[in-house]
């Protein structure tokens, strides 16, 4: 749909230097909460410092630097970032110089996705949902959508709907039987909010079972009476709240399973790789490692418009120089993180990122042009996840006679069953397994620098096997340290800065409490060979669950390289892991894959092998 309306080619204008680039990657500093600006002292210190660079001098980039850590430190961490938003810039400064532009885009024809992403707590729920008294983008957004289509001469319709992303499972939050509900009113879109915002994910589960960390969507799908009759698909605009970062080893505090934690980050790093890919024009583009990235995968590439606000905590917290690490290379500024493939794929054309099945709006092939919103939106839910629970939260309650009618004749004329060969648009390229440009999401213990420096990622973008091997080994030692046998490692309190519950102090140091002592006294071993044959099945059984993680979770490339598993039980693993999340929980769930126990002690003892290699 083009709409042509004066206002649009004004913001168009606004757009500036936006539109050159396929991701825009934009840092946000949350603003303290009322707690942390009540401590005196607390917020005279900057612990990050934006730097701009000189517009009319040499460099036109406008690009900005970011650094942490403050004046007294004697390291500090430097990014660069298209542009970064400080403290005091509320979300309609925001919404104007980045969103606003979008929107003309997206009722020029286009498809444009806001996506936030940071460390725990560091503001991307505020910026994108907003809060009781601020309002989030998406209201924003809603709002001038409905302000600038309300005077076209053209009817034109807006209709929403909401989902969240949790454990590789995709949830409806309106009503399954009418995904999407159409918009009239900013009052109206505030009502329909409500299944967005609060935590009320699922009337079927139990408080106990209520996600803890998940992605939530909104998609606003705008459409015109000329669209609708030609069964065009109509424009969407993307809102994401990601799921937060956090380093795995301390999630658990949350009782939040390494690999559930594992899981969520692995999403992020598939949102992360398809920017990086989208922006460095990798040949291939890894939208199949995540849902989120299959469900988005319509609106990213091509001429759409993708921008990533990374949250920054404005305290010292690990996890936000780790997320920040990762939006400056796939900003791509800095140069230090292309790898010699990313570079060479640079020459790759626009129409290459096209052939991976991310076809220009208005161009697609007639088969996917008959795809109204709703039926992309719900067969891609289904092909994505098929026996993925679909559970309401809320009612849909059409407010406007006209626009429900509309709405509805998006609806009958989805009535037909889903193509599964059209509705993806699967081209062989993008069935090609695509590689992991970053590939081990539970890494906590390496920033992005070091992961490159020690996990040379090979020419298709995925660090070898001995690289992921010392992972594992690292990643033992850091469930061994988790042990009942050990010591628990309590996380260190930001006492002076008011401690945020989600963020941790850089190169934490553990305090000895006296409980730990205890602890430490209590687990007495009558032999040094009993302490030593208790910790190390521990260790055992720690290689066996991130053997299993490991399964549970790589791509078939990865997989196939394992000795042993080979092409036909990768295929048969990815396909098990369709069916279920997590096929592999022990070491026996293997022999469903046709290997025996002799086979499967096989591989677990070469795995232990090359770990002293
Ligand atoms: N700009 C701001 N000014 C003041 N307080 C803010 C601002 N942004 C966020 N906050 C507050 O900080 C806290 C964390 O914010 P928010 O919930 O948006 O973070 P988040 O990144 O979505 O967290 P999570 O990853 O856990 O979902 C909240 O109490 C929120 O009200």
């Amino acid at each position: 749909m083009a709409l042509s309306t004066p206002d649009s080619n004004r913001l168009k204008l606004n757009a500036g230097p936006r539109i050159s680039r396929r991701v825009r990657i934009v840092g946000k500093i949350r603003g303290f909460t009322d707690q942390q600006s009540a401590i005196p002292g607390g917020d005279s210190k900057p612990w990050i410092t934006v730097s701009r660079s000189q517009e009319n001098g040499s460099d036109s980039s406008g690009k900005v630097t970011i650094s942490f850590g403050d004046e007294g430190s004697s390291r500090k961490d430097v990014y660069e970032l298209d542009n970064c938003y400080e403290q005091d810039d509320d979300n309609g400064i925001v919404f104007s110089i980045e969103v606003k532009p979008l929107i003309s885009e997206v009722l020029s024809g286009r498809n444009a996705s806001i996506i936030a992403y940071g460390a725990r707590g560091s503001g991307k729920t505020h910026t994108i949902q907003g809060s009781v008294d601020k309002q989030g983008l998406a209201a924003m957004a809603i709002a001038e959508i409905l302000s600038q289509t309300k005077d076209v001469e053209k009817a034109v319709v807006v209709f929403v709907s909401f989902y969240e992303v949790f454990q590789d499972h995709v949830y409806d939050l309106l009503d399954p039987n009418h995904p999407e509900a159409t918009v009239d009113s900013i009052s109206h879109f505030h009502d329909l909010c409500a299944c967005w915002t609060a935590p009320c994910y699922s009337a079927q589960k139990t408080p106990l079972q209520m996600p803890k960390r998940s992605h939530k969507g909104l998609m606003i799908h705008i459409a015109s009476a000329d669209d609708i009759q030609g069964s065009k698909r109509p424009n969407v605009m993307n809102f994401v709240d990601l799921a937060g970062y956090e380093d795995s080893r301390r999630s658990s505090k949350d009782g939040i399973s390494l690999t559930e934690s594992t899981r969520i980050n692995k999403s992020l790093y598939a949102i992360m790789n398809v920017v990086y890919a989208l922006n460095t024009n990798e040949k291939r583009v890894p939208y199949r490692e995540g849902k989120l990235t299959r469900i988005l995968q319509e609106s990213l590439g091509g001429s759409n418009h993708v921008l990533l606000l990374t949250c920054l905590n404005p305290i010292p917290c690990q996890d936000t120089l780790y997320v920040a690490s990762l939006a400056s290379r796939s900003c791509q500024s800095t140069g230090q993180i292309l790898t010699s493939s990313a570079m060479k794929s640079k020459k790759h054309t626009n129409q290459q990122v096209r052939l991976m099945g991310t076809p220009l709006s208005g161009k697609k092939n007639n088969s996917a042009s008959n795809l109204t919103g709703r039926k992309l939106f719900s067969e891609r839910k289904a092909v994505i996840s098929k026996q993925d629970e679909v559970i309401s939260a809320t009612k849909f309650k059409p407010r406007s006679k006209n626009a429900s009618t509309i709405a509805s004749s998006f609806h009958k004329k989805d009535a037909s069953p889903p193509n599964k060969a059209t509705d993806l648009e699967v081209t062989p390229e993008v069935l090609c397994d695509v590689k992991e440009i970053i590939s081990f999401p539970d890494d906590g213990t390496v920033g992005i620098e070091k992961k490159n420096e020690d996990m040379s990622i090979d020419k298709v973008g995925s660090p070898p096997l001995s690289a992921r091997l010392r992972e594992i080994t690292n990643n033992l030692r850091l469930l061994e340290a988790s042990t009942p046998l050990h010591v628990l490692m309590p996380k260190q309190l930001d006492v002076s800065h008011g401690n945020l519950d989600s963020c941790d102090i850089i190169e934490p140091k553990t305090p000895k409490t006296e409980t730990d002592v205890r602890t430490l006294e209590i687990v007495k071993y009558s032999s040094p060979w009993e302490k030593f044959h208790t910790r190390s099945s521990g260790v055992k059984n720690c290689l066996v669950q991130e053997y299993l993680n490991f399964l549970n979770t790589a791509s078939k490339e990865e997989l196939t390289r394992i000795k042993g598993i080979g092409e036909k039980r990768a295929t048969y693993i990815l396909e098990l892991r369709e069916e279920s999340p997590e096929p592999f929980k022990r070491l026996e769930d293997l022999q469903e894959v046709g290997l025996s126990a002799k086979e499967v002690n096989g591989l677990m003892r070469r795995m232990a092998g090359q770990l002293f290699i």
